[in-house]
């Protein structure tokens, strides 16, 4: 089974390597919301996989890296589309979660889904 939490934060970023007259060459700025997915068995004891509150702990400080920073000054963001954005909080995580997908969503209409692969 899977479980998942949903994290928000405020961030500038852009992007720059976009093609000339880009409006995201431009700065702006996102209400991010990123979901952490994890995987694993439930606990018949507990009836959980893992306490959602244990999971916000683990997470949190990730996304204090994140919030009200300008990305592309955080390092190994420093080209901070959606995907990398994604893969970055993926290694920042992985050693601590059974991660099964990390969701970003940038705008309330775009965002991505990472499992993982390389
Ligand atoms: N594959 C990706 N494409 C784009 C990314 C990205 O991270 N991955 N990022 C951007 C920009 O950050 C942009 O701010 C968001 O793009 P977009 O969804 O086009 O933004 P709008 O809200 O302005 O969309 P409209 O529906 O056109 O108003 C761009 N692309
Ligand atoms: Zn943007």
């Amino acid at each position: 089974m899977e479980i998942f939490r949903e994290f928000t934060f405020e961030a500038a970023h852009r992007l720059p390597r976009v093609p000339e007259g880009h409006k995201c060459a431009r700065l702006h700025g996102h209400s991010y919301r990123l979901e952490v997915h994890i995987r694993g068995e439930v606990d018949p004891t507990a009836g959980w996989i893992m306490d959602f509150g244990e999971l916000k702990a683990t997470v949190k400080p990730v996304i204090d890296q994140l919030d009200h920073y300008y990305l592309n000054e955080v390092p190994g963001l420093e080209n901070p589309t959606s995907e990398n954005l994604a893969r970055w909080a993926w290694g920042k995580l992985a050693d601590a979660l059974p991660l099964s997908a990390i969701v970003v969503r940038e705008t309330c209409t775009s965002g991505c889904v990472y499992r993982g692969e390389s």
